[in-house]
Order: structure tokens, then sequence, then C-alpha cells
């Protein structure tokens, strides 16, 4: 689904990520962990074409979207929702979730499965986004990526600064999603047990490059808390 090859990044002459190779899946919920500052965000926004790719090569359903300007890429099927969630504040519910729904001809309906999945946000469509709780929030920041059904969906730290209860919605909308089989996820989160529990896959990054990586369900033998903890 997304491949991504022998990937560089630099800020000026800070070599942030460094020959960074993988393939996330579709049905599949990839993790993405990482200590603070080792470069996890950047790859995300190089994904997004937020920065640009130094050298190697980002693949999304065969078509080389390396240099392609984030406006295709989120028309090509990537739904990203940013870290701070970065949704409208002036804005309503419904404006917000409209607004994710800017690639898609006029007219076109909020799909019903995002109010199913976060029942408040139908409770709350007239609100302006500023007046949102952090965890409403965050919700909506997910609906408003997933309105024009994405391929790949990626998360960069959904669980920061939100409440338990919401971190538990949350999860359950996560697994559920992959379990539609539509879309591929892919997860960043320093939150280790809700990374363990959503994750199929899992990548672990320092200073730019993947020192572990394998199978989600085996995370606690691989002793990726620990080396979080380091
Ligand atoms: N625009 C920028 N210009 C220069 N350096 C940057 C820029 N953005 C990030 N960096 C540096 O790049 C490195 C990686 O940052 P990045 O935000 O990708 O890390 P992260 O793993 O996402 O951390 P966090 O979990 O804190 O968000 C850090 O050393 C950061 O200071």
């Amino acid at each position: 689904m997304l491949s991504v090859d022998n990937l560089h990044q630099a800020y000026g002459g800070s070599h942030i990520l460094r020959g960074l190779s993988f393939e996330v899946e579709t049905g599949k919920v990839t993790t993405l962990l990482g200590r603070n500052g080792v470069g996890k965000t950047t790859l995300l926004k190089s994904l997004m074409g937020l920065v640009k790719t130094k050298s190697g090569s980002i693949t999304l359903n065969g078509q080389d979207i390396t240099h392609a300007p984030p406006h295709l890429r989120v028309a090509a099927g990537i739904g990203y929702v940013p870290q701070g969630r970065e949704i409208f504040p002036r804005l309503t519910v419904e404006e917000n979730l409209l607004m994710g729904l800017a690639t898609k001809p006029g007219k076109t309906p909020i799909p019903p499965r995002i109010f199913e999945m976060f029942p408040v946000l139908k409770q709350m469509l007239h609100r302006r986004g500023g007046d949102l709780s952090g965890g409403q929030q965050q919700q909506l920041a997910i609906g408003r990526a997933l309105a024009m059904g994405p391929k790949l969906l990626i998360l960069d730290e959904p669980t920061e600064g939100i409440q338990p209860s919401i971190i538990k919605d949350i999860e359950r909308a996560i697994r559920m999603l992959a379990q539609t089989g539509e879309m591929a996820i892919l997860l960043v989160e320093q939150y280790y047990d809700f990374a363990e529990s959503l994750a199929d896959q899992y990548l672990l990054m320092e200073r730019g490059e993947f020192i572990m990586r394998g199978k989600g369900a085996n995370m606690p033998q691989d002793g990726v808390k620990a080396a979080l903890a380091v």
C-alpha cells in the first residue's frame, strides 16, 4: 500500500531521517514508536509532502509520490491527523468535517460512520471546534481525516493530552477502521500500552533510524517498552 525506500531527510545541515525503508499494509495498523525528537513527526511530514525529501522514494499504491505536493497526496488517498490536532477552532464541528470533504464533489454528505464511531460529534455538530474538549477535538480531527475515505490514515500521537475514557474510544475506533480492510493505518505513539494493543507491525525509531521492528504481538518479548525507556 505505502512503500518507503531508503528515505533521507535533513533540515539545513542536520540530517534527521537516515535511510528509512518500510511498508504499510491495508487492513493493518503499523505503529511507529520513539522518544521525543527522534524524527517521528518529520517522517510523517515527509510522507505528507510538508517537508522535502532529500533522497529515497515514497510510493502509494504503486504511484511514486516522493515529490508530489501535499494536496495531491490527499487526493491520492492519504488522510492525516497531525500532532496537536489542528482543527479549525472558529468553525463548527460540521464545518470542520466538511473541510475534510474538500477533495470530493460538492454536496458529498459527511459519512454517517463518523457519527456512529464518535457520537459526540453529532451531538455537538453546531458548536465551534474550539469549544470542544481536547479529546473531542481529537475525535473531530480523526473524523475530518476520515471524511474523504482515505486509503492510508496517518495519526500523530492521538492520545497526547487526552483523558483515559476517550483514549479507549479512539482505540476502539482505530481497531474497527483497520478491521474494515478499507485502509492502512500508520500510528505514531509514545503511549506504550495503546501502541502495543493496536499494533500489527511496529517500528522503533532512534535518531532517525529504525533500531527494532517486528510483529506487534512480539513487542513484549522484543523488549520494546524497556528500549523506549532507555
Ligand atoms: N523545522 C525544523 N527545522 C530544524 N530542525 C527541526 C525542525 N523540525 C524538527 N526539527 C528537529 O528535528 C528533530 C526531529 O524532530 P521531530 O519533531 O521529527 O521528532 P519527533 O520524534 O516527532 O518528536 P516529538 O515526539 O517530540 O514530536 C529534532 O531534533 C527537532 O529539533
